[in-house]
């Protein structure tokens, strides 16, 4: 089946009153973003879904896929729901080399795995400055690269239609384009964050207040724009960060930032 939108239909906040946003709509290739202090409730509503939630959580809340209600047998199988979560502190435990695990994973979901492990590993490239090598054991990948291969991973070799991120800000990765590499797969991707260069370039994002979905805000194009920017300065400090790790030295003719001015 494929998985073309799923439907958030607003319960409960943690004071027992209605959420104010009564139905929320995400499309595939869409990237919606949640946001709102600590203790507002953003994990919880990832929850609900990632659970595909019928009025069986604290929040009542009930989640439609293609518009319907799903089945039974998607609900109570993890590995029907489809459903990839990724967050900064999810690390790789197997003690297998990173094209071992890539070609076990491929063959698993019934891919050919040929050509599938330089692909990906091209793509985490793309998305770490510390390359990763496909003899590498899984178990030495730094916080960055185990991201870095999640991402590609999940772009490439996972059939999971919906993407639920949980704080990437310090994932060590290039951000930017890990979304939109997961949303260029077509997926649909719900990101948490407080990080204005994942805020502003999602579409739309639900701003959370007291457990309830209080407010949606559309992105618009002078946020994208700063989002854009951004990203750009997010890439020169990963390239600073790199030099540091490499033992090179900095001077102050690095942090000349003509991104920031736009010239
Ligand atoms: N709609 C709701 N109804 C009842 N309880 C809720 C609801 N939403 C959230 N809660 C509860 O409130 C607490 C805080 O929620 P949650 O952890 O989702 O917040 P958060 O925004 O993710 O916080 P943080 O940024 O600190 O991770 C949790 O114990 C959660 O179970």
């Amino acid at each position: 089946m494929n998985i073309e939108e799923i439907k958030i239909m607003g319960g409960f906040n943690k004071f027992g009153e209605s959420e104010k946003v009564k139905e929320l709509v995400v499309k595939r290739g869409e990237i919606f973003g949640v946001v709102g202090p600590t203790g507002s409730g953003k994990s919880n509503l990832i929850s609900d879904i990632e659970q595909l939630a019928q009025g069986d959580t604290p929040s009542n809340r009930k989640i439609l896929v293609n518009g319907n209600v799903p089945d039974t047998e998607m609900r109570r199988d993890p590995r029907k729901r489809r459903i990839a979560q990724l967050s900064q502190n999810m690390n790789f435990l197997a003690d297998m080399t990173v094209e071992e695990f890539l070609i076990m994973h491929a063959k698993s979901r019934g891919m050919n795995s040929e050509g599938i492990v330089d692909k990906v590993i091209k793509l985490a490239n793309n998305l770490t400055g510390e390359p990763i090598e496909k003899d590498y054991n899984l178990t030495i990948l730094s916080g960055g690269q185990s991201r870095s291969l999640m991402v590609a991973d999940v772009a490439v070799i996972s059939d999971s239609p919906i993407v639920l991120i949980d704080e990437i800000e310090n994932a060590g990765i290039k951000k930017h384009e890990a979304l939109e590499l997961l949303a260029g797969c077509g997926k649909i991707v719900m990101v948490i964050t407080h990080d204005p260069v994942l805020a502003l370039m999602t579409t739309r994002r639900v701003v959370m207040r007291n457990g309830g979905m209080n407010e949606i805000i559309e992105t618009t194009e002078e946020e994208k724009e700063v989002s854009q920017r951004l990203s750009e300065i997010d890439s020169w400090m990963l390239s600073m960060r790199e030099k540091v790790r490499h033992g090179e030295k900095l001077n102050l003719k690095d942090i000349e930032t003509p991104a920031v001015s736009g010239n």
